[in-house]
């Protein structure tokens, strides 16, 4: 018999660079500077999607969504997000809540904290309740807290449908 529920964890960051969208959570942040990646670079969304495949048992999104595939550079990663919900829902499952959190020297996004849990409730196709998120700084310690990038963390849990 299937487990009634399945957890998962995710981290991803990215490092910033000049030219650059900022994008976390869907949502187009206001920044002097976005992150570096073969896709949006949305580390938020890819660590919640790793948070899901892991929940799964399945590889990680690397192996969904290559970085040398030149068929997905730029991709929307709501499209990796909502690919991560398409396999749980195969094997019987949805998602029941995610808690995220982000570590972000600069810009400050609790103002789009909101905006970006309603991004990402869509993709995952639950209320933005069950979307918990909060921003921290690294209190300027190391790479992140000399603002080199961004990095997330997420945790999953999925309910037998
Ligand atoms: N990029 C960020 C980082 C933090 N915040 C908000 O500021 C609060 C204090 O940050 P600490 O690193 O001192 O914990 C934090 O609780 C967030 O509300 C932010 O908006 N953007
Ligand atoms: C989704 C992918 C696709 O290239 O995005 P990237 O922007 O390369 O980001 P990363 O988190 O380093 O690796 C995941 C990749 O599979």
């Amino acid at each position: 018999m299937s487990a009634p529920f399945k957890i998962g964890t995710g981290y991803d960051i990215h490092r910033f660079a000049p030219g650059r969208r900022l994008v976390l959570g869907g949502v187009e942040i206001p920044s002097d500077e976005g992150l570096d990646g073969h896709s949006d670079a949305d580390c938020l969304t890819h660590a919640l999607a790793d948070a899901v495949l892991g929940a799964l048992g399945l590889p990680d999104i690397g192996h969904f969504f290559p970085n040398d595939d030149p068929d997905i550079e730029g991709i929307d990663s709501q499209k990796i997000l909502q690919k991560s919900v398409q396999e749980a829902d195969r094997r019987g499952y949805k998602v029941g809540n995610v808690d995220l959190a982000i570590i972000a020297e600069k810009p400050k996004l609790a103002p789009h904290i909101d905006s970006m849990k309603a991004v990402l409730a869509e993709s995952l196709e639950i209320e933005p309740d069950c979307v918990g998120l909060k921003a921290t700084t690294n209190e300027k310690i190391g790479d992140l807290g000399r603002a080199m990038g961004i990095a997330a963390h997420a945790v999953c849990l999925l309910i037998k449908k």
